[in-house]
């Protein structure tokens, strides 16, 4: 599996994300299950994915007190998910305690990746500000990148614009950048956004897309043109 693209399934019911993976093909990409599919249809509709091919992004981002957080990571990472992530804010203790608890397991052979979420990609600088963070998004960033690294996740959620700092900062992180847009589209509520050849340009690994494939008129063609701007 070569390709970088990421699939948001943000779907209310099992029956319309299986519609939408049935357009897609899991050579040209991995999909991901955030926090409306998982709450909608629970942990049946990562097997079903798994059956059809596809490899699984658990985007639950827990934040939570260490006990919960590694209880809940083990239990995700026992569902043979390819990756799941949890919230760099939730301080380093509670990444401590992730990273424990999805060492312990091996599902299917593999254990799952294990990610931070850094500073949303729908947060601007008036944001972080309303949050009572006066440091610029690039230093927040940079910040939660540290103690993530410190406390030995995988890689990070960024958005594509901090992408080039943080491979020099942290060269074995795999980022993952959603908020990728093709230049033609709106940005909808992302606010730091990048195109697919500029992410990877920048040092993305992977680009999480929803809305621009899932709301194409035609999302198998669609996923396919991100795929030819990713090589190109
Ligand atoms: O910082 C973040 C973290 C996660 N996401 C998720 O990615 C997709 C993006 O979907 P689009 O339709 O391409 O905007 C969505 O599932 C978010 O929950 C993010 O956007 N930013």
């Amino acid at each position: 599996m070569k390709s970088p693209l990421i699939v948001a399934l943000d779907y209310a019911d099992t029956a319309a994300a299986l519609a939408m993976a049935e357009l897609l093909d899991p050579r040209q990409c991995r999909v991901k299950v955030g926090k409306e599919l998982f709450t909608a249809s629970g942990p049946k509709v990562i097997e079903q994915l798994q059956n059809r091919g596809f490899e699984v992004f658990l985007d639950l981002k827990f934040h939570d007190i260490p006990q919960t957080v590694a209880k809940a990571c083990q239990v995700a990472a026992r569902l043979g998910v390819w990756m799941l992530n949890v919230h760099a804010s939730g301080g380093k203790a509670m990444l401590e305690a992730a990273r424990e608890a999805v060492d312990g397991v091996t599902a299917s052979g593999h254990q799952p990746l294990l990610i931070a979420v850094t500073v949303l990609t729908s947060l601007d600088a008036d944001a972080l500000g309303q949050l009572g963070v006066h440091d610029s998004v690039k230093l927040q960033v940079e910040r939660l990148a540290a103690l993530s690294a410190e406390a030995g996740l995988d890689g990070l959620v960024c958005s594509a614009q901090e992408a080039s700092r943080l491979k020099q900062l942290h060269p074995e992180f795999c980022l993952v950048t959603p908020g990728i847009r093709p230049a033609q589209h709106g940005a909808d509520d992302q606010r730091r956004t990048m195109t697919p050849g500029a992410a990877l340009a920048a040092g993305s690994d992977y680009l999480v897309i929803g809305r621009p494939i899932t709301a194409a008129p035609d999302p198998a063609e669609a996923l396919s043109a991100l795929l030819a701007a990713c090589a190109g």
